[in-house]
């Protein structure tokens, strides 16, 4: 479906796989266990999504048969950075797709009342400059959160910054966009708004606390 964003900088994945995952990740009675489950795949499909430009290089290979020019990834080094915690559920799913990738934490939580992002820890690959940084937290709501992190990554130098969120929220996204005129962003639904706790409408709830059944 259409909407007002940018399409070369914001994506909604809209494939059918992802949008059945999700309406088993909005209802309120799955389990834990399924929704961990259900971040970590719609992590995957939405990195094969994210990753889809990513640069190759021709290598010859030898099949059991002849020698045959094929593809891999040429030396573009990815990281990934979840923006804990809840981010680190998309974490293992990305791995998969990317096993060399590097990964990098950034702690951050919202304050209940100002909706103010907190950051309590960082750490990063040393040469995060030089690498494609997927950004992962399943929710986009503000965007305090993310646009923080993107600062920092930025202010460490890193030139290639992909956000991956699952359910986003009109102002979230313009906030993101607005705030970083370079970043990509991917989502897997672009809601219908904030309510006044700035928690996503419909969306699912405290990922967070989903996640981890910490509630
Ligand atoms: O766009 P924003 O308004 O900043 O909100 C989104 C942030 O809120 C949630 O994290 P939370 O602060 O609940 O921390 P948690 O992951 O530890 O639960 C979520 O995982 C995002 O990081
Ligand atoms: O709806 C929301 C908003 C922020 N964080 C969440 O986990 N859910
Ligand atoms: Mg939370």
């Amino acid at each position: 479906m259409a909407n007002e964003f940018d399409p070369k900088r914001f994506t909604v994945i809209d494939h059918p796989l992802v949008q059945h995952k999700l309406s088993f990740l909005r209802d309120k009675d799955t389990s834990t266990k399924q929704f961990r489950e259900l971040v970590n795949e719609l992590a995957i499909l939405e990195g094969y999504e994210a990753t889809r430009d990513l640069p190759l290089e021709d290598v010859e290979v030898e099949t059991p048969l002849e020698k045959a020019v094929c593809r891999r990834l040429s030396g573009k080094k990815v990281a990934v950075i979840p923006i804990l915690r809840a981010g680190m559920g998309m974490v293992d799913g990305i791995l998969e797709l990317v096993p060399s990738a590097r990964v990098g934490h950034v702690g951050m939580y919202r304050d209940p009342v100002t909706h103010e992002p907190h950051q309590y820890y960082c750490k990063l690959p040393s040469d995060v400059e030089s690498r494609t940084c997927l950004v992962v937290d399943p929710m986009l709501a503000t965007g305090g959160s993310l646009t923080a992190a993107i600062q920092f990554l930025r202010e460490a130098g890193v030139r290639d910054i992909r956000a991956l969120t699952i359910v986003s929220s009109p102002e979230g996204v313009r906030a993101v966009l607005d705030f970083d005129p370079e970043v990509r962003l991917y989502t897997c639904a672009l809601d219908r708004q904030l309510n006044e706790r700035a928690y996503i409408l419909p969306g699912l709830g405290d990922a967070g606390d989903r996640i981890y059944g910490t509630k």
